[in-house]
């Protein structure tokens, strides 16, 4: 039996205090649980629900689909579940619906926040959820909060992995996903074909939260690859240089990164179509530095452009590629910040 002592004691001592706040959102219920014995499953998923059909969800969802997958989808605004119902998706008003009648549950959710509501909240999946059933969480959260959804999926008797994804809209909607999976290696091996199906490749890194953690690490360098990038762009333009050059340049030396070709020349144009959104790329820093703190790590490169993706937010970019962080660095939004 999962008792609260046991659960509390589990609790890493770093937690922030956002982290202690959801803690104590969900944790009034635990002291009831009866938790059942986790049940591996042994059957390929036959039935297979996705919760959260947003950027990545969507094309993610729509690739089970077109594989033959037996889908019901949810999301908190539904009209985006309807290109995939007319496709034949299956819909359910709640999480908790999505889960009891599916064997295996994907969640892709915005943040730690939203993907604790949709598994542990009110009407969430664990209320659906049971043995011989998974949940899968590819949302990219921080370690803690995907130990704490793992601890109330699993006291249902219920199996769970973490397997946020690296890649983007592009890679989701070519099923050339990575993904970082952790937590039951049966659950794992259980939705291989599925991650197959979304995915180019898969890595199993053990217990809950190392999937998170290294999705962070990889974000982080991410971030303060495009805010050099950014600075870089900026910088060739004033001296003179064609930044367009710059960007070929780039591309054919060590530094060459797809992320540099792909989005240099609309960066140079200042447009920024949304595929990764910006105040994602910021969470990501957030929790990256968090995580940094958790160990005493020093990550001075990462604080500094975690402030630059601020700004871009102050700005009203939040929702606009992360890309657009290079409009932080022009002189119209520096005055304003010395104003
Ligand atoms: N875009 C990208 O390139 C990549 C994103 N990721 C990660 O994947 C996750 C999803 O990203 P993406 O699809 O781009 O983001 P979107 O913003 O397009 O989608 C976010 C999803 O979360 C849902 N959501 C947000 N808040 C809540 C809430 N309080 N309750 C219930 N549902 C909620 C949204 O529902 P609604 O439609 O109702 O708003 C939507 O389905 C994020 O964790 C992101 O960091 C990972 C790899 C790449
Ligand atoms: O989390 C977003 C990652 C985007 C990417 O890997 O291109």
């Amino acid at each position: 039996m999962l008792m609260c002592s046991t659960f509390c004691s589990s609790i890493p001592h770093h937690l922030n205090l956002a982290s202690m706040m959801i803690m104590k959102r969900f944790s009034a219920p635990i002291s009831s649980y009866v938790s059942p014995r986790a049940q591996a499953i042994t059957e390929p998923p036959s039935r297979v629900g996705f919760l959260g059909i947003g950027i990545m969800g969507s094309p993610m969802a729509h690739n089970l689909l077109k594989a033959g997958i037996d889908l019901t989808v949810w999301n908190r605004t539904k009209s985006k579940c309807d290109p995939l119902i007319s496709l034949g998706a299956k819909y359910k008003p709640s999480p908790e619906e999505v889960a009891a009648s599916c064997d295996v549950t994907f969640a892709m959710l915005a943040d730690p926040q939203s993907a604790l509501d949709v598994a542990c909240g009110k009407h969430g999946a664990v209320n659906g959820i049971g043995p011989g059933k998974g949940y899968v969480d590819v949302s990219t959260v921080d370690g803690d909060t995907s130990k704490l959804i793992s601890e109330r999926i699993k006291s249902t008797g219920a199996l769970f992995l973490e397997a946020p994804v690296s890649g983007s809209k592009k890679p989701a909607e070519d099923g050339q996903l990575i993904f970082l999976t952790a937590g039951d290696k049966n659950l794992y091996d259980t939705v291989g074909s599925l991650l197959d199906i979304m995915g180019k490749s898969k890595f199993y890194l053990g217990n809950v939260g190392n999937g998170a953690a290294m999705k962070l690490v990889v974000n982080m360098i991410m971030g303060s690859m495009m805010a050099s990038f950014s600075e870089g762009l900026l910088l060739s333009e004033k001296v003179g240089l064609d930044p367009d050059v710059l960007v070929q340049v780039v591309s054919q030396g060590a530094i060459s990164a797809p992320m540099y070709s792909t989005k240099g020349p609309s960066m140079i144009q200042s447009l920024y179509p949304t595929a990764f959104p910006l105040k994602h790329q910021q969470k990501d820093l957030r929790l990256a530095l968090g995580l940094a703190e958790s160990v005493s790590q020093p990550t001075p490169i990462a604080a500094a452009a975690n402030e630059l993706y601020k700004v871009a937010k102050s700005h009203g970019l939040s929702d606009q590629d992360f890309s657009a962080v290079i409009e932080a660095l022009k002189s119209k939004f520096q005055h304003s910040e010395t104003k």
